[in-house]
């Protein structure tokens, strides 16, 4: 499933309608035939069902929309909001149709009865109002109609995006319809998963337009929902001839005096995700304890102040930076993990605050960062509500520029590869807003990057069963009664949940 912004999105409508040579009538009439049916799933035939259609294309889906339900029986009021001389193109001939189906249409401009208060008395709103072509503050009677939406207690279905929402990141808006479901076409809008406007959304359910078969390969970049089937195409199935090498040599590089437990949760996770050879890089002061929480690790402690002893160059793979501090020690061992590893390098929690971002175009071996909102702020010097307005773009713009993985943490985890792809993670919930989930995640990361095909598939599937541990964990216990190690203990749950054929 794809993320467009809205250009993209205009682009694939033109392509599908300029070369592959679908009428625009008839891709209209796919969008709202398929919304329609996502919404006649939850109509009842005694509702009373209001359609608000604005004066572009998302207008002329609510005209598709009204004609499919009064086909399947439901007798809705349709809501025209300009003058009816402002329709053009697609939209003005399925106001036609409308017309001619003998269905009547209420004006907004006319006067008379009000619009707001029949939205106040419906049942059911469907707000076909603005979609993707919206800009700028909501003029009148938009704003209005959209405050009427905000306060009556109908049920209120968005067609593609809640009425005033921009389909981008990055974009200054005012207000917006408060959808309970939108059915989105096509594909996700990128405000679909940025944290402010998110919500707006209510549930989301995206239908096909019937755009041709390839047409999403012509866009620039890869933008996409990494999902289960994903999974379950790309994780590893162990096999009985496998030894405890197969799948690789991990390192882990953290701890100190005041955070002991992040490497122990890092190291817990690695183990559980698969890891057969796992070395804790230390500081000597707590290795006994470690040995007693994780006896299955190999232990390598160092002296705070002191280098890495270890030969850093037969691990396949090492994790530096959960708990690690920031002091110039810290700093000389993640250099020392830059520029000396012989495979993939894993930079979390301190070692983002410490690296020199410029220092990672040396390596040679693939680099995956897994910053949070404000540790991403911190490497690229943006203020987090700049990285929190365009996460896309931000981690986009570190990935390609420094060769790069980037795992940008949030609700809606985004990870960006080196060549500008980008996976957005379906999974996880509020379980996760608690300490030592990140490391946890760079534990299964380094883990699944010696187990996959494809690094690709390695850092998303890590970041996606992270959250489906935590989904099996919210449907089995209270979220308040959670602890971090709780989330390592629920990863046969994630696994199986991806194992299973339902
Ligand atoms: N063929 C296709 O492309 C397909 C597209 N599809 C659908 O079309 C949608 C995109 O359609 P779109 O581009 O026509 O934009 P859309 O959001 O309906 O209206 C824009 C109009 O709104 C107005 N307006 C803007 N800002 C405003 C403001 N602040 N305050 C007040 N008014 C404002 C302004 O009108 P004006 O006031 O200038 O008359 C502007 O012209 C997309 O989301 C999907 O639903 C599907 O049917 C599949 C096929
Ligand atoms: N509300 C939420 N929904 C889904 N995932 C979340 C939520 N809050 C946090 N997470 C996830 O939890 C993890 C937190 O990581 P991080 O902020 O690095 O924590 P820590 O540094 O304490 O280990 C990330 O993987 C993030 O995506
Ligand atoms: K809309």
């Amino acid at each position: 499933m794809r993320v467009v912004t809205g250009s993209e999105m205009r682009d694939l409508d033109q392509w599908t309608m300029q070369d592959f040579g679908m009428p625009g009538e008839m891709l209209m009439e796919n969008a709202g035939r398929a919304a329609a049916g996502r919404m006649l799933t939850r109509l009842t035939l005694d509702e009373r069902v209001i359609v608000l259609c604005g004066s572009g294309n998302n207008g002329g889906d609510g005209f598709v929309i009204a004609r499919c339900l009064y086909e399947a029986g439901i007798c809705p009021e349709v809501w025209l909001i300009p003058e009816e001389n402002r329709l053009s193109g697609e939209a003005k001939f399925h106001y036609g149709l409308l017309l001619q189906c003998g269905i009547q249409v209420n004006s907004v401009q006319a006067g008379g009865k009000r619009c707001e208060d029949v939205i106040a008395a419906a049942d059911v709103v469907i707000d076909a109002m603005l979609g993707t072509g919206v800009s700028g503050e909501l003029r009148e009677p938009y704003a209005s109609l959209v405050a009427a939406c905000n306060e009556t207690a109908a049920r209120v279905e968005a067609v593609d995006i809640p009425s005033g929402l921009p389909a981008d990141e990055g974009v200054m808006w005012h207000t917006a319809v408060q959808a309970d479901f939108t059915v989105v076409l096509a594909a996700y809008k990128e405000s679909s998963f940025l944290p402010r406007t998110a919500p707006f959304y209510g549930e989301i359910e995206v239908v096909s337009i019937g755009l041709p078969p390839g047409t999403y390969d012509l866009l620039k970049y890869e933008r996409r929902l990494w999902q289960r089937v994903d999974v379950q195409t790309t994780l590893p199935v162990r096999s009985a001839e496998d030894y405890k090498s197969t799948y690789g040599k991990g390192l882990i590089v953290g701890g100190s005096e005041t955070m002991p437990g992040a490497p122990l949760l890092a190291g817990e996770a690695a183990l559980k995700s698969g890891t057969g050879l796992l070395t804790l890089a230390l500081p000597a002061s707590f290795t006994s304890a470690a040995a007693s929480r994780l006896p299955e690790a190999m232990l390598q402690p160092f002296s705070e102040g002191v280098r890495l002893s270890a030969d850093v160059t037969k691990f396949d793979a090492a994790a530096c930076g959960p708990g690690l501090g920031r002091d110039e020690a810290a700093a000389h061992l993640v250099q020392h993990l830059i520029y000396k590893t012989d495979g993939v390098l894993i930079l979390d929690a301190d070692a983002l605050h410490i690296l020199r971002p410029s220092e990672l175009k040396s390596r040679r071996k693939p680099t995956v960062l897994t910053p949070h909102a404000g540790e991403l702020a911190a490497l690229t010097g943006l203020s987090v509500e700049e990285v929190l307005q365009a996460p896309f773009q931000t981690s986009f713009n570190f990935a390609t520029a420094y060769g790069v993985y980037v795992v940008m943490k949030g609700a809606h985890t985004i990870t960006s590869t080196p060549d500008g792809r980008q996976f957005v993670n379906p999974t996880g919930n509020a379980v996760l807003a608690r300490g030592g989930t990140g490391d946890v995640l760079t534990g299964m990361v380094l883990a699944f990057t010696m187990s996959h095909t494809t690094l690709d598939a390695a850092v998303a599937n890590a970041v996606y069963l992270h959250g489906a541990a935590a989904d099996a964990l919210a449907v089995t216990v209270p979220p308040h009664a959670v602890k971090t190690s709780d989330v390592i203990s629920a990863l046969p749950l994630a696994f199986q949940s991806v194992e299973s054929t339902d």
